[in-house]
């Protein structure tokens, strides 16, 4: 496990030698900053030195956010500040659990008839489950498009993979945050209650045809 550690910092250095940002230059997800645009946060190997911002994990400035009750997909996160596109809102964190123990605690919920899944499957060996722990990230619900207002990006961190959600557009304070969960985050049958038009999930459901809802236009 070290040695692989150390294997991912060997190949960062590579990234973060290559980034030539100017001071003070990037403060969204890297759109002008080398290892911002490869998903890398900077470090102190990096040209740009100790004032880049391109940081987010590090700095924490986490977004302020309220628990709320939602009409029909139980607890979802709103945000209680205005918010650019492409800021930093949270840290997806929980448990980081293999695919055995993954499908074991699936069993385990299917046999207790949950509703609610909070695992997010990051490649195909590695899962974050923050059912029994995580932040409020864990509350953030799904949206088909073109409803979401966040999105989740991997981020290599010091050789290691993390999950941050960023804005893909402007959010006014107030606004329900969701991102697309692409149905790898919650039970492949459950219907979902986005709202969007053009519901990927409520489109292929018996619950949708019956109801006539129509097709997107990409669809
Ligand atoms: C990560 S949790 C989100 C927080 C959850 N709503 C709660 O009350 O704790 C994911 C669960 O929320 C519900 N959910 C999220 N988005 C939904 C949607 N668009 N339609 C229906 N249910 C949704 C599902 O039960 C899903 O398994």
């Amino acid at each position: 496990m070290a040695k692989n550690k150390l294997k991912n910092r060997v190949k960062d250095h590579g990234i973060f030698f290559s980034c030539s940002s100017y001071p003070g230059s990037s403060t969204l997800y890297g759109s002008d900053c080398s290892c911002g645009m490869l998903l890398s946060s900077c470090s102190s190997s990096c040209n740009c030195k100790s004032e880049c911002t391109n940081k987010p994990f590090q700095r924490r400035h986490i977004k302020r956010m309220k628990l709320v009750q939602t009409e029909k997909c139980g607890y979802g996160i709103a945000a209680d500040e205005d918010i650019n596109p492409g800021e930093f809102i949270i840290e997806y964190v929980g448990e980081v659990i293999d695919d055995k123990t993954c499908e074991e605690r699936l069993l385990k919920m299917k046999h207790k008839v949950e509703t609610n899944f909070y695992l997010c499957q990051i490649n195909w060996s590695m899962v974050i489950d923050s059912t029994y722990k995580g932040n409020k990230s864990r509350y953030f619900n799904h949206s088909c498009n073109p409803i979401p207002n966040t999105e989740m990006h991997k981020w290599i961190i010091d050789g290691e993979t993390r999950i941050g959600i960023f804005a893909i557009r402007y959010i006014t304070n107030g606004e329900n945050l969701t991102y697309d969960y692409q149905f790898v985050q919650f039970g492949a049958d459950q219907d979902c209650y986005c709202g969007a038009a053009c519901c990927r999930k409520m489109l292929g459901s018996e619950a949708s045809k019956a109801k006539n809802i129509p097709a997107c236009e990409e669809d």
